[in-house]
């Protein structure tokens, strides 16, 4: 539904010298029709330039944008302007309209496409009531929270019924329970009206909630691609294994923590890290290694989650036994696709 192919974006930043910074290097993305595709990536990785091609808000410097059967990056101003009414876009403040209310907000883009009052009338009215918002029509957006200023944009977007909808950090100004229902808002649009959506973000909770694929952008270059269920269960690169990790709340106790050394000596039991993925989740194994080792896991914490309808997660436990058989234990649980990590001593 959606192509980038070979897509750069250039800026020339003027100062003492032209400098020019490289936002996105030969970018290729393919989002198959109705799928949620995140796009993941730190501060500056060059997220925003990214979606901004995509409408061609911004224009690549060199590579070919598609949406459908149109290429837009051939296309004349006045056919673009056309093909963008089926391109809705959602930002992270919600670009509302202060001085109109919410109907008059939503029914903006209807104007403009010159529907009659009645058929505005109509249509603003279903937009409000799928975004959950049918009593909040004459209300004002200074008045509306953060999450209902998001679903009334959300209606907005929608009014010409899109094939896609780019989605810019739309709930990274929202604390977390208004982002999960925003997040289930989108779902559910992309699920009742079949809509595309590409959505970019610095929070892979976003992605592990929503989506169906992920590419990770670093330095303005998609290092990893990949459905989520792949991504979370065999990330390749550093990068989306850290964007993984931060979706686990594995801070040991400050007692723990306190107690915890770097080396250790006779006495001291060590407390490993054990993430699980994939393939390494089904299998008891730490039982296995338990039994076959002689050796005991005291559960200090653990998390287990689903992305993609993959499960992960991690266990956090001190273990006790005889020096050689941990190593041995150890051992075995990378051999069955386990990341051990020894996060210290305990006495
Ligand atoms: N209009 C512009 N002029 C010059 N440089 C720009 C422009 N827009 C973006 N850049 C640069 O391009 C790079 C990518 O920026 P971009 O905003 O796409 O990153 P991002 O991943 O969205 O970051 P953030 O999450 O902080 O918004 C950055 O180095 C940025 O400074």
């Amino acid at each position: 539904m959606i192509t980038l192919e070979n897509v750069s974006k250039e800026f020339e930043v003027k100062g003492k010298t032209i400098k020019t910074i490289k936002a996105l290097n030969d970018v290729t993305l393919n989002v198959p029709k109705g799928t949620i595709y995140g796009v993941i990536g730190s501060s500056g990785a060059g997220k925003s330039t990214l979606i901004r091609c995509v409408n061609l808000l911004e224009r690549p410097t060199c590579g070919k944008v598609v949406i459908g059967d149109k290429e837009l990056t051939q296309l004349k101003e006045r056919e673009l302007i056309l093909a963008r009414r089926k391109i809705a876009m959602i930002f992270q403040h919600f670009n509302l309209l202060s001085s109109r209310t919410v109907f008059e907000n939503v029914a903006l883009p209807l104007e403009l496409s010159h529907l009659s009052k009645d058929q505005i009338k109509n249509k603003v009215n279903d937009l409000l009531e799928l975004v959950g918002l049918a009593d909040k029509k004459e209300a004002y957006p200074s008045n509306l929270s953060g999450g209902q200023k998001q679903r009334v944009a959300i209606a907005r977007a929608l009014a010409n019924d899109p094939e896609v909808l780019l989605c810019d950090e739309a709930t990274s100004a929202l604390d977390p329970a208004t982002t999960q229902s925003i997040l289930e808002l989108l779902k559910e649009i992309n699920t009742r009206l079949g809509l595309t959506i590409l959505l970019i973000t610095h929070e892979m909770e976003v992605v592990k909630r929503i989506c169906d694929r992920v590419a990770v952008i670093d330095k303005g270059e998609l290092i990893e691609t990949g459905t989520v269920s792949e991504v979370f269960s065999n990330p390749k690169t550093a990068l989306a294994k850290r964007f993984i990790a931060s979706t686990f709340h594995n801070e040991l106790p400050q007692e723990y923590l306190d107690r915890l050394h770097p080396n250790p000596d006779d006495k001291s039991e060590p407390i490993i890290r054990f993430e699980f993925t994939g393939k390494s989740i089904d299998a008891p194994l730490l039982s296995q290694a338990s039994k076959q080792f002689g050796i005991d896991f005291s559960i200090l914490m653990s998390q287990i989650d689903y992305a993609g309808g993959v499960k992960f997660g991690f266990v956090i436990a001190e273990v006790v036994g005889e020096h050689e058989k941990i190593l041995q234990a150890k051992e075995f649980l990378r051999e069955h696709k386990v990341k051990v990590e020894v996060l210290g001593y305990v006495e």
